[in-house]
This record gives C-alpha cells, sequence and structure tokens, in this order.
C-alpha cells in the first residue's frame, strides 16, 4: 500500500546552504578564426554498450530505506522503483578503458597525453578539484602539468601561461579551474585557449560548433558530455523522447540541452524566469537537472518512469559529518527515487564522470594531434 510520508526534502534545504560562488559566469562569444576540427567520432572509445552499473543493493536498500523513514502529506510515494545509475563505477570502467588506450599509443608511437591545469587563487573546493584530477591523470597514465596562482594575480599572467602551453608539444589539454577571482575576465581567458587543446570545451567556437547543425566541436564539455554517457550506458533511449534541462548555464546546462537535441530528444529547457517549470519537468521522459539549488525538484515534478540525471554539487550543513557538511543534489533523491525510473546520486553521480570526461578528452586531443587510430 502506498504511504504518505514527509521527506526530508520538504525541510527548505537551501537555507542550509553554505555560501558557494557559481563555477561560471557565462562569457560573451568572440570568435577566433581556427583550421577546422575532424569530425568528432561519435563517443569514441566510451561507445563499447556495458550493462548498466547499479548500486549495490545493500546500499540501494540502505537509500530508500531513509527515505521510507519520513512523510510528507502532500507526496504520495509509490514503491522504490528507480534504478540507481552509479557514476563511480561507470566513471571506473571509462577511466579503466582510457588507462588501457594511453598504453597502447604509448607502446605504438612513444606519445604520453598531456593536461595542464592553471588554478588561481586558493579555493578549498577549487582545490579539491585540482588534486582529484591530478590523481586520475597519475592512474591513467596522463602526464599533468600544474600552475598556481596568487588570488591576485592578473589576467596577462594567466593568458601568458596559457599561451606557453598552447606551444608545447607535450601539452595536449588545458583547462583553467572555474570559477576565477571576480577580477579577471572569464571570455578573454577562455578564448586563449586552443581550440585544438580546449579539453574543457569552454571555448565559444567549440560551443557554437556543437550547436550548428552538421558541424563538430573538437571538444565537448566534460559534465554534459558525462550525463549523455550515464544516459547511454544505463541504455536509457533518447531519440524521439522528451527531454528537460533545467538550468541554461554556459558549462553544463546549454551543453547538455545540444547534446539531447543533437540525440534526437524534444528538448525544453527551464530557467529561473520560467513560470511553470514543474508541470514542463512532469513532462519529461528525461530530466537533466544543472540548478544550484538543493533539493529544487520534488517527486510531484517527475513523470513516473522517467530518467534523471543530477548534476547538482550542493553543501549543506551537516554537523554529523566529518566535513560539516554534505552533498544533495538538486533533485530530492528519496522521493524521486520512488516515481523515477532511474536516477544517479549525488555524490557518485556525474561528479566522477566529469573527471572522467575529461581523461577521456585529453586522450582524444593527443590521438588526434598525433593522428594516432
Ligand atoms: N557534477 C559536476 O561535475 C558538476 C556540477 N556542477 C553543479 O551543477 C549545478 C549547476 O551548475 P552551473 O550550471 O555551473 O550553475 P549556474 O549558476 O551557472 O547556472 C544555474 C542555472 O540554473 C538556473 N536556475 C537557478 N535557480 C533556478 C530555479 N529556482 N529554477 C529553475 N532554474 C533555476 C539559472 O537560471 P538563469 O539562467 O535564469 O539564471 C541558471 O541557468 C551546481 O550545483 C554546480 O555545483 C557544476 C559543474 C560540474
Ligand atoms: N574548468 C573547470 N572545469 C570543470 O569541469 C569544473 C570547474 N572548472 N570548476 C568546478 C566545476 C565542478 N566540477 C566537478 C568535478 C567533479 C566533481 C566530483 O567528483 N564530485 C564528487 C564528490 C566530490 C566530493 O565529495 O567533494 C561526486 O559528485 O561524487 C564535482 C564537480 C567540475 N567543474
Amino acid at each position: 500500500m502506498a504511504s504518505s510520508i514527509l521527506s526530508d526534502c520538504s525541510s527548505c534545504a537551501t537555507s542550509r546552504l553554505l555560501p558557494l560562488r557559481r563555477a561560471l559566469h557565462p562569457p560573451t562569444p568572440r570568435f577566433r578564426p581556427s583550421p577546422g576540427p575532424a569530425p568528432l567520432p561519435r563517443r569514441p572509445l566510451l561507445a563499447a554498450a556495458t550493462p548498466l552499473p547499479l548500486l549495490p543493493r545493500a546500499r540501494r536498500m540502505a537509500a530508500l530505506a531513509a527515505a521510507a523513514s519520513s512523510a510528507d502529506p502532500a507526496t504520495v510515494l509509490a514503491d522504490a522503483s528507480a534504478k540507481i545509475i552509479d557514476g563511480k563505477l561507470v566513471a571506473k570502467q571509462i577511466r579503466e578503458e582510457v588507462g588501457v588506450e594511453i598504453a597502447r599509443m604509448k607502446d605504438a608511437i612513444g606519445v604520453v597525453p598531456g593536461l595542464a591545469v592553471i588554478l588561481v587563487g586558493s579555493r578549498k573546493d577549487s582545490q579539491t578539484y585540482v588534486r582529484n584530477k591530478k590523481r586520475a591523470c597519475d592512474a591513467v597514465g596522463i602526464k599533468s602539468y600544474e600552475v598556481n596562482l596568487p588570488e591576485d594575480a592578473s589576467e596577462y599572467e594567466v593568458i601568458k601561461h596559457i599561451a606557453t602551453f598552447n606551444d608545447d608539444p607535450s601539452v595536449h589539454g588545458i583547462l583553467v579551474q572555474l570559477p576565477l577571482p571576480r577580477h579577471m575576465n572569464d571570455e578573454n581567458i577562455l578564448n586563449a585557449v586552443s581550440i585544438e587543446k580546449d579539453v574543457d570545451g569552454f571555448h565559444p567556437v567549440n560551443i557554437g560548433r556543437l550547436a550548428m547543425q552538421g558541424r563538430d566541436p573538437f571538444f565537448v564539455p566534460c559534465t554534459p558530455k558525462g550525463c549523455m554517457e550515464l544516459l547511454h550506458r544505463s541504455g536509457v533511449e533518447i531519440k524521439g523522447k522528451r527531454a528537460v534541462v533545467i538550468g541554461r548555464s554556459n558549462i553544463v546546462g546549454t551543453p547538455a540541452a545540444l547534446l539531447l537535441q543533437k540525440a534526437n530528444a524534444t528538448v525544453s529547457i527551464v530557467h529561473s524566469k520560467t513560470k511553470n517549470p514543474e508541470e514542463i519537468t512532469r513532462q519529461a521522459d528525461i530530466i537533466i537537472a544543472a540548478v544550484g539549488v538543493a533539493n529544487l525538484v520534488r517527486g510531484s515534478w517527475i513523470k513516473p518512469g522517467a530518467a534523471i540525471i543530477d548534476v547538482g554539487i550542493n553543501p549543506v550543513d551537516d554537523p554529523a559529518s566529518p566535513r560539516g557538511y554534505r552533498l544533495v543534489g538538486d533533485v530530492c533523491f528519496e522521493e524521486a527515487s520512488k516515481v523515477a525510473g532511474a536516477i544517479t546520486p549525488v555524490p557518485g553521480g556525474v561528479g566522477p564522470m566529469t573527471i572522467a570526461m575529461l581523461l577521456s578528452n585529453t586522450l582524444d586531443s593527443a590521438k588526434r594531434i598525433h593522428k594516432f587510430k
């Protein structure tokens, strides 16, 4: 029998948010002519149909049991049904595939892919991300180069380092960690990265090519690419389906919507000015939530059986956790997992995929530059 329960998401989690500056200010595009890229291979390397890794049953049951212990009079919850898409496991598989390819390339032509990361300032979260990226590079055999600049460094200094990496043949990918300090212009900096080494896929030319019919970017931004990979590897059909992307940022929402459209979904984008987000979202067979508002998407927003990819990474105070906070997504997991057909958890969903896609993009870049098939 269905029960009425109050979910943890009905308390206003957003009011417990720690201060976190948004990752990126939208850059204004500026065109720089460049040679055309080789056509983007359809899901290179990652195309193997791998069965959907689900969370181990015990962990899944624990997550769902936590949900069942609450009660929301507004939400009548059906039996727990969603498959939980284990992004951590998929990311591990991808890292292994990337590692094998890197070894093959090294054996064949003696080339090791190189990734340069530029970090400006000393934000703790950015330092953690950069450290995790370096670890992931080490594990698969990518050589990492790191530049750390002080918070008060000038835009010119950053661009000078980018230019050096653009000219360095041992560097195949360049990433400028975001957000940048307020005095810097993201647009100028992202424009300085060679589009052939723009493994983040944030250069306006790469985004522009992603948006155009019949063109392919050199690189697809890592987080949206990771979302698509999770959908593909989970066996979610996209062609002809209705998809809703919540959020329209340059780095996540907009490219995610473009990718869904390229995969022949019919796509709607919900943003902060959308009048009836709940009603629009409820029509979706596929939901990608990239908002930055903890637990915004409730069970009542979801069409039964929908596939949900939760990109949000929102820290909420949690004195019981060793860090004093825990991470939650943009989707109320406990409610959504009872309505959806499949859902990604936070943490352990899209986040690890972002890093795996960065490794994959860096490998693709080295292969393209060295014409290695
Ligand atoms: N897992 C991962 O690897 C990554 C996770 N993230 C996380 O994803 C989330 C989104 O990141 P990002 O895209 O950079 O964020 P931005 O702040 O750049 O964009 C947020 C988007 O959400 C929209 N929005 C804000 N409030 C609402 C609302 N109440 N209803 C509907 N739409 C709303 C905004 O609309 P408008 O345009 O109208 O302002 C905007 O388009 C964050 O939690 C971030 O930490 C980000 C990158 C990678
Ligand atoms: N140039 C640039 N490129 C980015 O791709 C970029 C960036 N700047 N700035 C910040 C955002 C955010 N981002 C994440 C990467 C990994 C996790 C991740 O691995 N998350 C883990 C949890 C990590 C934890 O526990 O702290 C998870 O969701 O399971 C999350 C978020 C990349 N971003």
